[in-house]
């Protein structure tokens, strides 16, 4: 039995496709309220997407479906094996249009976030002090009404940035998901793990 955490939401049926793509899922599931699926010799555990280090990390899933972004957030002790290709999107600073001269002119800036540790280790290379305001969603509201200057989040096609009157300022990275993999299942579950690598690449 190999077990994968799968991230619930955005990445969720992306997730299903590709596994039912190659073979490894018999079948497409929906998204429902199971928090745990089973078909044949896979388990599926349907976890929150920052959740999914966590889980493989600790051995509670041999393998995991994970975004990049969330991996270099969490720097988790676990293998990361495969690009999956999906879930492609960059990690940006953004904020007002007037604030572009102010951001690469300054050595202090008020950040919001949920990438707190991405958003030190970018700045502190760089020299610059920042304030951060630790979000966990709807970030782009935060320049909106002054809670922070800016943003650091994701950007896929630009449309909640520009529905909020924001704009890109910088690309700090960019972000797709992998496939992670708990140290010691890729010992002693190894034939299975590699089978299910040549089937997935
Ligand atoms: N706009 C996007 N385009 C492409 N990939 C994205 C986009 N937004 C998020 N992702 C990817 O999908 C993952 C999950 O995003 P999602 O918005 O479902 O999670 P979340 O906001 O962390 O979770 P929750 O809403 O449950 O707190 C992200 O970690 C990222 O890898
Ligand atoms: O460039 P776009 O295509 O508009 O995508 C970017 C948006 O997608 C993600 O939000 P999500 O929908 O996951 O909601 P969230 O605010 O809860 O994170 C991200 O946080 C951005 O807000």
């Amino acid at each position: 039995m190999i077990s994968i955490a799968v991230p619930k939401g955005r990445l969720f049926e992306e997730s299903i496709d590709y596994l039912y793509s190659r073979g490894i899922l018999p079948e497409k599931f929906e998204e429902g309220r199971r928090l745990t699926i089973t078909a044949g010799e896979i388990n599926l555990l349907l976890v929150k997407p920052f959740d999914v280090p966590v889980y493989v990390e600790n051995g509670a899933a041999d393998l995991g479906v994970c975004g990049y972004d969330v991996y270099w957030e969490r720097k988790p002790d676990v293998y990361r094996l495969l690009d999956l290709g999906i879930g492609v999107c960059r990690i940006s600073v953004a904020g007002k249009p007037e604030s572009k001269e102010k951001y690469f002119n300054s050595f202090y800036l008020k950040l919001a976030t949920k990438y707190q540790n991405i958003a030190k280790s970018f700045f502190s290379k760089r020299g610059v002090k920042v304030d951060l305001i630790n979000l966990s969603g709807s970030v782009e509201l935060a320049p909106i009404i002054g809670l922070a200057d800016f943003i650091l989040d994701l950007v896929q096609t630009g449309r909640t940035l520009k529905e909020n009157g924001l704009v890109e300022i910088e690309e700090v990275g960019k972000s797709s998901a992998w496939l992670i993999c708990n140290r010691a299942s890729f010992r002693n579950k190894s034939s299975c793990i590699k089978e299910l690598i040549d089937r997935l690449s």
